[in-house]
């Protein structure tokens, strides 16, 4: 199978293109096998998933995304950024403006033209759509019409304050004043697998920097700690904007591990994000 392993701020991905390669499409079952053992450094290719780039009745592409422990997610802001520079790039868009369909609904893509040494799109723009706020959008246990804003819930020992936000895929963000002190390693896995979340959860940290700007750090269902986290960027931006703590409808910077988004809550309620994206290596994944 070839591969070509890419990454939205050092948020990774091995991607497999199945537009015109039949050898990359498999029996649906053993996909989640094929990211375990691809994600895995040792005796794979290293990597936080897979992401299959497919044809689409309902976009003009397909994106599927896979985390590190086989678990298929619906959506992926980072993901997004790669599929739509590569589509671009190998000359499979015709365009700059295209959408992808993913499992949790139609996203529209912006490709920036020619901004490195070899005119590869370095720069794209997803439009997210809009965030889901309330509880059975999430999912997440509780009032299904209700939002879930500054919440306090027991994780384990720990009392912590969330908001929680789908944007395609789920999301609790919990505010911090030192967002580098948090022990992610340990909290992350308390409130991901919680009962709360029937589907369990993606787990952002947040620090307000400033009205326009916040610090983030991820515990990312199905692949732990990451460098970044697209959807958990887009979903801190609007937890931030629902506690009053960053101007509405306005670009939000987003400093994560790995780098810097630049996302916006818009007054039509679609969130749209901006950031890079960028090739590392391809390949041939051998058995
Ligand atoms: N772990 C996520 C999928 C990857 C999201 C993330 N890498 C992004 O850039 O949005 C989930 O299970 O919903």
């Amino acid at each position: 199978m070839k591969f070509t392993k890419m990454h939205g701020l050092g948020n990774n991905y091995v991607i497999f293109n199945q537009l015109d390669d039949p050898g990359n499409v498999l029996e649906e079952d053993r996909y989640p096998a094929l990211s375990r053992k691809v994600s895995q450094i040792n005796f794979g290719i290293g990597s936080d998933g897979i992401i299959l780039i497919g044809s689409s009745e309902k976009a003009d592409f397909k994106m599927r995304i896979f985390n590190e422990d086989g678990s298929e997610a619906k959506n992926c802001g980072n993901g997004l950024r790669c599929v739509a520079k590569y589509v671009y790039d190998h000359g499979y868009a015709g365009r700059r403006n295209f959408t992808i369909e993913t499992l949790g609904g139609i996203v529209s893509a912006e490709v920036e033209e020619g901004r490195t040494v070899d005119d590869h799109v370095s720069f794209v723009t997803v439009d997210m759509g809009k965030p889901g706020l309330q509880k059975g959008a999430i999912p997440m246990q509780g009032d299904p019409e209700a939002r879930t804003i500054d919440e306090l819930h027991t994780f384990g020992e720990q009392l912590l304050r969330i908001t929680c936000i789908s944007m395609g895929n789920p999301h609790a963000i919990i505010f911090t004043g030192d967002v580098q002190a948090v022990e992610v390693e340990r909290l992350g896995p308390l409130i991901e697998y919680s009962s709360l979340f029937p589907e369990r959860v993606n787990v952002g940290w947040v620090q307000v920097k400033g009205p326009r700007e916040i610090e983030c750090r991820v515990w990312e269902r199905g692949s732990g700690i990451t460098m970044a986290c697209g959807t958990g960027a887009c979903a801190a931006v609007v937890a931030a904007t629902l506690n009053g703590f960053s101007d509405p409808h306005q670009p939000i910077t987003v400093h994560l591990p790995g780098g810097d988004l630049e996302i916006t809550w818009d007054v039509d309620g679609h969130v749209r994000k901006r950031g890079e994206a960028a090739y590392i290596c391809s390949g041939e994944l051998i058995a």
